[in-house]
């Protein structure tokens, strides 16, 4: 097999990708850029003031002139200091909300994605990137941002202080500045590859953690603890290894071009102090010309230590934008016309393959409205494949599928999800109590209805044997109860919906034969006008029937009962 290409390292232009998300809040952040701009020019003023202080008060001996700069000093730092508050309280709740877009945009994309992703995508690499990537983000956009903006602006306005100061004493103080420079931009680059590396590794861990939690009782009972810890060693020690090599090209990037400028500081003290020996320039412009060339370091160092922190930012951007550039593999048609009735079924010479394994071919059948129609088959048949074709979960390569004659990809899949239900082979239960898993996302539904579903899914009995009834808790994935109540919970939550078609994959496979008589014989009452197509196993249900499709090597053979249950 070839392995799949590893992903692109994400580079700057990455971050353009979040102009979107930016654009609604330009104006608010045009705001905060103002009041940083107003805090770095009070912080810019400090170094000015003690020049005149010494030049205007200390040596020329002028008491009220050094009260009158005392004070204005101290203003001015009181006032940088409630500035920068307002300035970061502003930015944080800024960035906290262009990041809930963010998320909730990534939410709504991954809704749309059909099971076949979900089946490919690790789980513990999409957890990790909706979890910590977006963490990653939020605590980059809400810190160093505005940190960038307003090192850069500090940096701006110190160069400008100290070119009008001394020119040429400028010139002195950044001739390290291209050395310095081009390893930065070295030991970046670096960085960016090593964060990605590091990233994919914790995914990898991640993953393995959610997969040996997930398959705990399988481990316990196959006796395999310690080729997990084995397993989890192997991961672990990737990780820990590509954290160790970011962690140091991190250190270079930030300590190796600082540590070049502080070198310069003694070619400015040299050369300073020479000009005002020789009587070119006053103490006071040395004293403040020092102070702008020690507080330019500190600019130059943040932004150089921030980098690490915007790389693995980047690289956190990047596996975002990696899920939204996913494409779903059904399309929705929002402008399609509404679905007024739900009709007979059809498949119209559909044929299906993964990737390159035909599963279905040349499959033409109908599926009259109104009927009970079981679908028969040996395992692997494509069964299941059919009913995902059935929802729109996927689309079929060739041929198409119709409700009352219109192609299902033209129809909106708002419409489409609510009056077709698949209730699929892995009952999926939240950790939430019975009521509310069949009532899920139905907030003003009536109790009596929840309970009248439960009634026709055959659950009245169990329910009536609980202390708390339908207000019992399901458990983590429904752990708290048996495979043929999980089974009969999910039945009972599609019926509450009364769809005009009801799917189900094998309904009652792990259900008793009289539980299954009780379930299937209250169906027909619960849904009386519904389509009901059901995928089975057991001839018993199947002998309800109105029709049997038979799949055989991916080609149905539709067989009407001469007995209908239904007169
Ligand atoms: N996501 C997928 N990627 C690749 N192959 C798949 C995928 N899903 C199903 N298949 C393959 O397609 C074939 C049909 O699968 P399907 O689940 O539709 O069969 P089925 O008739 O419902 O089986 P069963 O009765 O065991 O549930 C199988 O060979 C299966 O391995």
């Amino acid at each position: 097999m070839i392995p799949p290409a590893p992903p692109p390292v994400a580079d700057w232009r990455t971050y353009r990708r979040l102009t979107p998300y930016l654009k609604p809040y330009r104006g608010a952040l045009l705001v905060v850029l103002a009041i940083s701009l107003l805090s770095t020019m009070l912080g810019l003023a400090q170094p000015y003031l003690s020049k005149l202080m010494i030049d205007q008060a200390l040596l020329k001996r002028d008491m009220g002139a050094l009260f009158e700069i005392a004070g204005v000093m101290i203003g001015v730092t009181i006032a940088g200091f409630a500035v920068n508050i307002l300035a970061s309280y502003r930015y944080v709740a800024l960035s906290a909300a262009m990041l809930y877009d963010i998320r909730t945009a990534l939410l709504r994309h991954l809704q749309t994605l059909s099971p076949r992703f979900y089946g490919s995508f690790r789980l513990g690499d999409l957890v990790s990137r909706m979890n910590s990537d977006v963490s990653d983000v939020q605590r980059i956009a809400s810190d160093t941002l505005l940190s960038v903006v307003s090192n850069l602006l500090f940096f701006v306005g110190c160069v400008a202080m100290m070119l009008w100061l001394d020119w040429r004493l400028f010139l002195v103080s950044v001739v390290l500045v291209p050395a310095s420079l081009a390893t930065f931009s070295y030991y970046q680059r670096r960085l960016t590859a090593l964060t990605r590396d590091m990233r994919e590794r914790g995914a990898d861990l991640g993953s393995l953690l959610v997969d040996t939690v997930m398959g705990m009782r399988v481990i316990a009972s196959l006796r395999a603890g310690e080729h997990e810890v084995a397993r989890f060693k192997a991961k672990n020690d990737a990780f820990i290894g590509a954290m160790l090599k970011m962690q140091v090209a991190s250190f270079m990037t930030g300590a190796l071009p600082g540590t070049l400028m502080t070198a310069a500081t003694s070619a400015v003290i040299l050369y300073g102090g020479w000009r005002i020996i020789d009587g070119g320039m006053s103490i006071g412009t040395l004293v403040a010309f020092m102070t702008y060339h020690m507080r330019l370091l500190s600019p130059i160092q943040t932004l150089m230590g921030l980098t690490s922190g915007l790389a693995s930012a980047r690289v956190s951007l990047g596996r975002i934008f990696e899920l939204f550039d996913t494409k779903p593999d059904v399309v929705d048609r929002p402008d399609a016309p509404p679905l007024e009735r739900v009709g007979a079924l059809r498949f119209d010479r559909v044929a299906m393959r993964y990737d390159r394994d035909v599963v279905l071919r040349d499959i033409d059948i109908i599926i009259p409205a109104g009927s009970l129609c079981a679908i028969l088959g040996p395992s692997g048949a494509g069964k299941s494949t059919m009913a995902d074709l059935m929802v729109r979960y996927l689309d079929p390569d060739s041929g198409r599928i119709t409700i009352d004659g219109r192609d299902l990809r033209d129809c909106r899949l708002d419409d489409l999800r609510r009056e077709i239900i698949l209730v699929d082979q892995a009952p999926y239960l939240f950790n939430d109590t019975i009521a509310a898993n069949i009532g899920f996302a139905l907030p003003e539904v009536a109790p009596e209805a929840i309970a009248d579903a439960a009634h026709a899914a055959g659950l009245d009995g169990f329910i009536a044997r609980l202390p708390d009834g339908l207000e019992t808790r399901a458990g983590e994935r429904g752990a708290a109860l048996s495979a043929g109540e999980r089974q009969r919970i999910v039945l009972a939550r599609a019926l509450l919906r009364k769809p005009g078609i009801l799917i189900l994959d094998e309904p009652t496979s792990a259900l008793d034969g009289d539980t299954e008589a009780l379930v299937a014989g209250r169906l027909r009452d619960a849904l009386p006008d519904a389509t009901i197509i059901v995928i089975t196993h057991k001839p018993a249900l199947a002998d309800m029937a109105d029709h049997v499709i038979r799949l055989e090597e991916g080609r149905a053979i539709m067989t009407a009962r001469v007995e209908p249950v239904h007169a």
